[in-house]
């Protein structure tokens, strides 16, 4: 699978563009507010129907248009497609493959995968555990797409005990109603956490190697850290048992799957509480880079990787170091204000893609319709 082209209208800073995206790297640069990072969005929205910038999509319409509009064409094999995402705020988006109308682009065989990072992510290493359960899974619904239902199934019975729990609370049904919905509750969650195991136990090794080559000091581990370790359902199902006491004074469920941590460590230590910035950094490229590798490895082809704005962190040796673990046959595009910040940026079948205010600008020349 392969992301050809990208048309935007009415996108952030874009009245009207087209660009093409390369067959491997493609370096979108210009100076600070020029509309990199906009170019990106619109390339992830294209491809999800979401921004990986705000859940305010309001924003990624251009002032004072009324709605927004997104195309990618993107090729496999059997031959060329085309996704669109139209936005228009108030209204439902309207999505549509090849011109007929789907109701959600990760239904679609033909929508790339895509792993993004932006300054903004670094959250995922430092912030809440909720943050790094939702992107594990993630991974495990790009690796293994039937397994998405599992997931669902469990907040489902999640939502449906935590109400349970309210209405004995107001004394309007008995704690035996309990039973039922713990038995639900474990059977998705221990499916659940088997396959968030099984996602991190793909990556794990992958991970320590990419910190390693990406020059993070010390052992790199990534570990996944589950609330529970019950040998199956019905263990599951009795630890929920015996928490029920203490579930009915506070309201809520407190121990299974929706209490689970990923770790990313060094040296034994967590980066989230102990990395300094430049190795949480570090830290996400890995993880991210060694998604890659698994999905590769699973799905046949990596992940579209988009990299906004990751190279003025980085030192010379790393830089290069980063466009190395590129070339591994999948594509990527990277954002820059200093075209000199990646190495081999000017390399034959690098496309490189220069931006101003309001039109993006491709090396053989065709300038896009300025705002
Ligand atoms: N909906 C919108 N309509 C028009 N312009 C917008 C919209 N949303 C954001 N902008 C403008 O986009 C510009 C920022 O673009 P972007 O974040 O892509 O810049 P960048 O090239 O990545 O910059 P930097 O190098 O500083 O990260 C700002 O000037 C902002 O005002």
């Amino acid at each position: 699978m392969r992301v050809e082209r990208l048309r935007l209208r009415d996108f952030r800073t874009y009245a009207a563009a087209e660009v093409a995206i390369g067959p491997s790297l493609t370096v979108v640069h210009g100076p600070n507010g020029a509309g990199k990072t906009n170019l990106l969005e619109s390339l992830y929205f294209g491809c999800t129907s979401r921004s990986c910038r705000t859940t305010n999509e309001r924003e990624v319409v251009r002032f004072g248009a009324p709605a927004a509009r997104v195309e990618v064409d993107v090729c496999d094999r059997d031959g060329s497609h085309e996704l669109s995402v139209g936005f228009e705020p108030g209204a439902p988006k309207r999505l549509r493959v090849d011109g007929a109308p789907v109701e959600r682009m990760a239904d679609s065989p033909a929508r790339p995968l895509i792993s993004v990072f932006l300054p903004d992510r670094l959250e995922l290493v430092k912030g809440a555990p909720s943050l790094r359960r939702a992107h594990l899974d993630q991974l495990v619904t790009a690796l293994w797409p039937a397994r998405a239902a599992t997931r669902v199934a469990y907040t489902r019975a999640l939502a449906q005990r935590n109400a349970l729990l309210g209405r004995i609370r107001a004394g309007r049904v008995g704690p035996a109603a309990l039973d039922a919905w713990d038995a639900e509750l474990a059977r998705w969650g221990v499916a659940l956490r088997d396959d968030r195991a099984a996602a991190v136990d793909l990556v794990a090794e992958r991970f320590g190697a990419q910190a390693t080559d990406l020059g993070l000091a010390g052992a790199a581990e990534l570990r996944y850290r589950p609330r529970s370790r019950a040998a199956g359902a019905e263990a599951l199902s009795a630890e929920l048992a015996e928490r029920r006491g203490s579930d009915l004074e506070r309201g809520f469920t407190q121990h299974g799957p929706h209490r689970d941590d990923l770790l990313l460590i060094r040296d034994g230590r967590e980066l989230r509480a102990y990395g300094s910035q430049g190795e949480q950094r570090l830290g996400l490229l890995a993880l991210l880079l060694a998604e890659r590798e698994a999905l590769a490895a699973e799905r046949g082809a990596p992940p579209l990787l988009l990299l906004d704005d990751v190279m003025s962190e980085l030192d010379a040796d790393r830089r290069a170091l980063l466009v190395a673990r590129l070339d591994d046959g999948g594509q990527a595009v990277i954002t820059t204000t200093d075209l000199a910040h990646v190495p081999g940026a000017d390399a034959p079948g690098v496309v490189r893609l220069s931006v101003a205010p309001g039109s993006v600008l491709q090396d053989a020349g065709v300038a896009s319709r300025a705002a």
